[in-house]
Parts: C-alpha cells; sequence; structure tokens
C-alpha cells in the first residue's frame, strides 16, 4: 500500500445504557457528525523507525525497527489472529516498549498502536501516523474508539488486510474494522462492551447489545430524529478504564442491588429505542423521563460527579430540560435534552452560564451521519501540503472540520 493514507471516524453521544452495556444490557447511541478523529499515515523521515505523532496529547514517540524485531522475535504470528480477546502473549511483549510511559495518557494510545500495529503490519518501518481530533479527549464522547477505528482501517489497507484503491467500503471492510477496533479498545480500556467502536465505524444511531457468547446484536435506527440537545463537556478529567472498573468492583461487591439497576437501565434503552423511532410531539415527555430515570440510576453505580451533577442543577433550575451524564461519566460531557417550549434565549443563557460561570464547553453537533471513511490516497498525495499543516499541534478543531468534514470540507469522502 503506498502512503500518504487519509482516515477518519466520528465520535458518539450514548442516549441510554451506558455502563450496563458492558454487562450485556442492551443500549442506545449516535455518531455526532460534526467531532472526528482524523488520522494521517505518511512516509517517517527516517526508514528505519516507526515515528507516532500525537499532538492533542503531547505524544511524539519513535520507535526503532531492531526494538520491533525485538517484540516479534517472542511472539507466534498465530497468537495474534483471534481477534475477540487480548493476546496475552504479544501483550506481554510490548510492556518493554510500553513500560517507559506508564501512568500517562500515552500509555493507553500508544498500547492500542502497537497491539494493532503489529497484529495487521508486523515490523515494517519508515511510516509516520499522526493523529488530530475535534472530539474533546477521554470526555465521554468515545474519543478512544474513534482513535481505534481510524487505526482499524488505515492499517488494514497498510497491512494488505483490506483494497488499496478508492472503492466503497463493503460490508466485509466494515466488519474488518469494527473488529480490530474492538481490540483497539481493549487495549485502551480493559473491558469494552463494543458499542464506542461500533457508532465510529458504521455511524448513524444503533440500538446494541453484546451478549454473554461476545457476540453482539445490532439494530439501526435509521429514522433517529435530530432530538433538541445541549452537549456540556465539564472539561473534568477522567478514564473510561477506571469508571468501568469501579462499576465491575461494585457489582462483585453488591450483586443483589446492582444487577437489578443494571437490568432497569436495559429497559430504559429498550424503551428509549422504541420512542427514538417513532418520536412525536406526544411521546417526547416520555423519553425525557428516561434520560432522567438513566441518569439517576448512573449515579447509583457511582459514575456521576459533582461537577456533572452542577450542569443538571443549573438546567434543573432554569427549566430548560432533562440532563445525563454521557459515555463513562466521571467528569467529561452531559447532555440536557432540551423541554418543548424553551426559546433560543433560554438556551443561550443556560449555556452562557455554564460557559462563563464554570469554565465548561458547550458543542453544536448534529447526531447520526456517516461512520469511518477515507479519501482516495491519489486525492491525499495531490493535496498533501494543505492537509499536513492541519495535522499540527496549532491547528484548531474549526481548521480541521472547515478542510475535511466529510459532505462539507474540501475532500470526497470513501465509505
Ligand atoms: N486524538 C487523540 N490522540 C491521541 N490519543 C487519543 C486521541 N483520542 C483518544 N486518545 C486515547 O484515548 C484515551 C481516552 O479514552 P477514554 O476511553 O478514556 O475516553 P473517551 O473515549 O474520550 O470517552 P468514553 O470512552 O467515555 O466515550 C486517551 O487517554 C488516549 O490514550
Ligand atoms: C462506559 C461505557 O459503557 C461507554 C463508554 O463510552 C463503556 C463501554 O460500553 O465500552
Ligand atoms: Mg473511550
Amino acid at each position: 500500500m503506498s502512503l500518504p493514507l487519509l482516515t477518519s471516524a466520528p465520535g458518539k453521544v450514548i442516549i441510554f445504557g451506558e455502563h450496563s452495556a458492558v454487562f450485556n444490557e442492551p443500549a442506545v447511541a449516535a455518531s455526532v457528525s460534526a467531532l472526528r478523529t482524523y488520522l494521517l499515515v505518511s512516509a517517517a523521515q527516517n526508514p528505519e523507525v516507526i515515528e507516532l505523532d500525537f499532538p492533542d496529547i503531547g505524544f511524539d514517540k519513535q520507535w526503532s525497527g531492531e526494538a520491533l524485531a525485538a517484540i516479534s522475535a517472542g511472539v507466534q504470528p498465530e497468537a495474534v489472529t483471534d481477534s475477540r480477546e487480548l493476546n496475552a502473549e504479544l501483550s506481554n511483549a510490548l510492556e518493554s516498549l510500553l513500560q517507559p510511559l506508564s501512568g500517562s495518557l500515552h500509555y493507553q494510545a500508544a498500547y492500542c498502536f502497537l497491539y494493532m500495529y503489529f497484529s495487521l503490519c508486523g515490523t515494517r518501518t519508515g511510516v509516520k501516523f499522526t493523529v488530530k481530533s475535534s472530539l474533546p479527549i477521554g470526555a465521554g464522547l468515545g474519543s478512544s474508539a474513534s482513535l481505534a477505528v481510524c487505526l482499524a482501517l488505515a492499517l488494514g489497507k497498510l497491512g494488505g488486510h483490506l483494497k488499496h484503491g478508492s472503492e466503497a467500503l463493503t460490508k466485509e471492510d466494515l466488519g474488518f474494522v469494527n473488529k480490530w477496533s474492538f481490540i483497539g479498545e481493549k487495549c485502551i480500556h480493559g473491558t469494552p462492551s463494543g458499542i464506542d467502536n461500533m457508532v465510529a465505524t458504521y455511524g448513524s444511531a444503533v440500538l446494541f447489545q453484546r451478549l454473554p457468547s461476545g457476540d453482539t446484536k445490532s439494530e439501526q435506527i435509521l429514522s433517529f430524529p435530530q432530538i433538541p440537545m445541549v452537549l456540556t463537556n465539564t472539561r473534568i478529567p477522567r478514564s473510561t478504564k477506571v469508571l468501568v472498573a469501579g462499576v465491575k468492583d461494585l457489582i462483585t461487591r453488591q450483586p443483589e442491588i446492582m444487577k437489578p439497576i443494571l437490568e432497569s437501565m436495559g429497559v430504559v434503552a429498550s424503551n428509549g429505542a422504541q420512542i427514538l423511532s417513532q418520536l412525536t410531539d406526544a411521546n417526547y415527555a416520555s423519553l425525557c423521563e428516561l434520560i432522567r430515570v438513566n441518569h439517576g440510576l448512573l449515579v447509583a453505580l457511582g459514575v456521576s460527579h459533582p461537577g456533572l451533577e452542577l450542569i443538571k442543577s443549573v438546567g434543573d433550575s432554569m427549566s430548560i430540560g432533562h440532563t445525563k451524564l454521557t459515555g463513562a461519566g466521571g467528569g467529561g460531557c452531559a447532555l440536557t435534552l432540551l423541554s418543548p417550549g424553551v426559546t433560543p434565549e433560554e438556551v443561550e443563557k443556560f449555556k452562557h452560564t455554564l460557559e462563563s460561570e464554570h469554565n465548561y464547553k458547550t458543542y453544536t453537533t448534529g447526531l447520526g451521519g456517516p461512520g469511518c471513511g477515507y479519501i482516495a490516497p491519489e486525492v491525499v498525495q495531490q493535496s498533501f501540503s494543505a492537509i499536513e499543516p492541519l495535522f499540527r499541534k496549532d491547528s484548531t478543531a474549526a481548521d480541521l472540520n472547515k478542510v475535511l468534514l466529510p459532505g462539507s470540507g474540501s475532500f470526497e469522502w470513501v465509505h
């Protein structure tokens, strides 16, 4: 596969069922059309290394061909072809490269990259991977899954597992990306349900369920409505891995209490999906009620945060709508479903209060829209001098979207 390559995938909003999704309950999520991750794969200046340049998290790292070869010498090639569970042999072998990064955001990103790189491309050198995202990182909007999906698509092409040309992605291609991005998510947070990478792969909106067998069941919600909402980022950092582990621990300590809560969350998600597929003025109040109940159940799981409760409290006291944390919680983002009849001025006042008094950031983005995609290699080649500066540290989300956003940017994306 010749370079350069450019891939992209969206973030997501979980409407119902975060955390309970990990325990095989149904959940509903939609992609966020204007918040995406972009991956540029280009020739490295030094042909003897692979290089990661992840300016969003201040991470720039090179590994030599010898370091890669030493890892692969200890791992059986067939060990990495099982793409449902992480292979302990490969994970252990990678530890020598990852250990210096332990305890930082860099560790998770590097683990995800290296695991997928060894599995799909072996020890090839001379390649540089640069990632920029218009999503907030580690804030509940699926930044990790969108990164894993960008990598799965690019590495699938680079390693010769997916076609090299500029044909539309087939059902099989998307299945490959979904499967390998799930593995990438495993590196980042241990026991993902798979909902985030599924939405980042396929886009649109889904009713998703992980089954006890490890398979997943999903149904696209084709007529997903543009529900009026405000998305707010508290900017409080948190880690999905830590939060998911905390919930597991709570369930182990209090199974009789927590299991019914998870089941209840599953019913909220199934009923919510039904309402969303036929949303009317008449059933909108029920949707709002389910949002409120889902948040309450997440509070019981211990994954809210005073900073998230503040959004709910401001929204409730202004009678703006119904607020629920979204994603793993513990900080990060909440969504507020607006009440009928709320005026644009009232919404502005709500956003202004959160931004100016609490230094939060609010987002406006449509829901649904395309999943992963790539720009035809010859187009990336021709426009490389215009594209490459967008991947530098100082380029903003607005710069990225202006040029690269599928549908409205300067390039045609293949999906
Ligand atoms: N643009 C990026 N550049 C580099 N690393 C990234 C990027 N986006 C995500 N990551 C990796 O993903 C990690 C964040 O993943 P995490 O699952 O904790 O949060 P999230 O995916 O944003 O939220 P949630 O899982 O709740 O939706 C970061 O620590 C980093 O390792
Ligand atoms: C917390 C969680 O349910 C959603 C994170 O966006 C984890 C997962 O489903 O993988
Ligand atoms: Mg994540």
